[in-house]
């Protein structure tokens, strides 16, 4: 909608032809976007190869489990030195690779230094409908990600860049996790204070993970760090944290994900997450516990009890700049 907004030439694809047939003929995508009209100019395909063949640019928004296999049908049809943008947040599962590693291993003649991702606070429901949005592109090279800048910018929609992809991919995928908290921490009827101290803890840990990972610990204080998260997991549009919320009112995790219809990324980056922090030796406490609530039964109400019963700690475990009893803060 964006895109098309500036006036570019925008194809679809999609593998629904009823769904696609409908964009064309009524401009609307009644399942996803339910009352909202889509700029006339979208058009929408069933056909990669038609999808592509002019294609510049392509902005790549499978989800995290499908990212591999759309870029290998993509792959013949890419035109050489073709700008790729991806607004995917999770992991692949299993390899716990980011989607900009997934997407070059699979583009093997693409510079992998020009792939952009895009994060941010940005649900498509509000996008769709003009409402102000700020996001952020991350790409190494410099003028791959100005380039996906220039394609996005507009009046209602302000675009920054930032060359940590690392720490953009690992914040965007990580609030997941903690929305599902938030929504469940809701769900069960806890207050405001529960879910002020679920995004700042939780913040605190997709952190400490990302920088064990290599990602420039400021990234965590921008759009697809804290932005994203308070988005997330204060939106009644949050599909991760609605799924929560129904666990916290005791719904099980198969009657939320079957009736939901759209992807709730949260549920399968809880386990990577999971995997992460142990291979990087990291503590993960919130999305530890979730872990147990998603796939060891654990009841949501249990697992608050278990989170506020830790052992006592210190606020920043990190290099401190203010020291305790007035001494020097240690280099
Ligand atoms: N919805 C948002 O507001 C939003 C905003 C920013 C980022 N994202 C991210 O974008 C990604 C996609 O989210 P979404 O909201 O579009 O999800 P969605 O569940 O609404 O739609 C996913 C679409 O992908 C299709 N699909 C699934 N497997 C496929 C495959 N193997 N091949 C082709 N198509 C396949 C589904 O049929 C569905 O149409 C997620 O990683 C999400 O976190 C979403
Ligand atoms: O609806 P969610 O929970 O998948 O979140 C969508 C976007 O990531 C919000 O920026």
């Amino acid at each position: 909608a964006v895109l098309a907004d500036n006036k570019l030439d925008v194809t679809l694809w999609t593998r629904n032809a009823a769904q696609a047939e409908e964009i064309n003929t009524k401009h609307t995508n009644g399942r996803f976007l339910k009352g909202t009209e889509l700029h006339p100019g979208i058009r929408a395909t069933t056909s990669m190869e038609e999808a592509l063949q002019d294609a510049d640019s392509v902005v790549l928004a499978a989800t995290s489990s499908a990212m591999r296999e759309v870029v290998s049908q993509m792959k013949p049809y890419l035109k050489p030195g073709t700008l790729l943008i991806h607004a995917t947040k999770g992991f692949e599962t299993g390899t716990l690779k980011r989607m900009t590693e997934v997407i070059a291993e699979e583009l093997p003649q693409t510079d992998p230094d020009r792939i952009v991702v895009l994060s941010g606070p940005s649900h498509a429901e509000e996008v769709v409908v003009r409402c102000p949005t700020t996001v952020v592109v991350a790409a190494k090279c410099l003028e791959a990600a100005e380039a996906a800048q220039d394609l996005f910018m507009n009046a209602t929609f302000r675009v920054y860049t930032n060359p940590d992809v690392l720490g953009v991919e690992v914040s965007g995928a990580l609030k997941n996790i903690i929305a599902l908290g938030a929504g469940m921490s809701d769900g069960l009827g806890f207050g405001d204070n529960a879910k002020a101290a679920l995004l700042t803890r939780g913040l605190a840990e997709i952190s400490r993970l990302g920088v064990a990972m290599g990602a420039n610990p400021f990234t965590f204080a921008g759009l697809a760090g804290i932005g994203d998260l308070v988005v997330t997991c204060t939106s009644q549009h949050s599909r991760n944290w609605n799924a929560g919320n129904r666990l916290g009112r005791g719904e099980t995790l198969d009657e939320v994900l079957q009736s939901t219809g759209m992807v709730v990324e949260g549920v399968k980056t809880t386990k990577a997450a999971y995997e992460l922090s142990r291979q990087y030796h990291v503590s993960m406490p919130i999305t530890n516990v979730l872990y147990k609530v998603l796939f060891e039964g654990k009841e949501p109400r249990t697992a608050v009890e278990e989170l506020m019963g830790r052992l006592r700690t210190h606020e920043i475990e990190e290099t401190p700049t203010v020291s305790w009893n007035g001494e020097e803060p240690t280099p």
